[in-house]
């Protein structure tokens, strides 16, 4: 048992921090909200597409990071994966094969997947972690973004994040 009576809303717009120290249950939280894990009591609603980016990256190791991410992109529907190359830097390294990439621009490329899926509930767990001081401002300015245009942001962080005006669940309080 990871904690107990956490109840929580979130309305289009919203930004939410998930904190608490390692090993609390942050990330079985987001499998949970994702769907990905079934908790032993109680329940978890929500409306629209649900898009989730954790520390697994989901692309093709062997494959350029170009070709892996056109995996997503057809599967997703996406309409112009080229924005998200650029916001996040990625073109000069759509011909590297993705095991070559380094921490950070594994990181990019698992937020391209996100970005190109325009879904309205982000679920996001320790998502600057690799990234360096630039591409964290980048990312915290597309989920302030986001949350402007009626999306909501759930992240889970133990790092600082700079999020709109967040409610934050600290899951300490809420610890068995
Ligand atoms: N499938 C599982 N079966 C049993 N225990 C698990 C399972 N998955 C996670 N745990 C345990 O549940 C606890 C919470 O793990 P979780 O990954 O949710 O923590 P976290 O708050 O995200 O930690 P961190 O900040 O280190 O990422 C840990 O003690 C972990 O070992």
């Amino acid at each position: 048992m990871l904690f107990r009576g956490l109840s929580f809303a979130c309305a289009p717009g919203d930004a939410l921090l998930v904190a608490g120290a390692n090993g609390i249950g942050k990330s079985s939280l987001i499998r949970m909200l994702a769907g990905l894990l079934r908790p032993i009591a109680g329940s978890v609603a929500s409306e629209g597409a649900i898009g989730l980016v954790d520390e697994r990256l989901a692309l093709d190791p062997n494959l350029p990071l170009g070709q892996a991410l056109r995996f997503w992109e057809r599967l997703d529907d996406c309409v112009a994966p080229a924005r998200a190359h650029e916001i996040l830097q990625l073109e000069p390294l759509l011909d590297v094969p993705v095991r070559y990439l380094s921490t950070g621009q594994k990181k990019r490329a698992a937020l391209a997947r996100l970005l190109n899926r325009s879904c309205p509930i982000w679920l996001l767990d320790e998502p600057l972690n690799g990234l360096d001081t630039q591409a964290q401002a980048s990312f915290e300015a597309l989920i302030a973004q986001h949350c402007a245009a009626g999306g909501i942001a759930l992240v889970a962080s133990h790092q600082g994040i700079a999020l709109p005006d967040p409610a934050r669940v600290e899951l300490a309080e809420y610890a068995v």
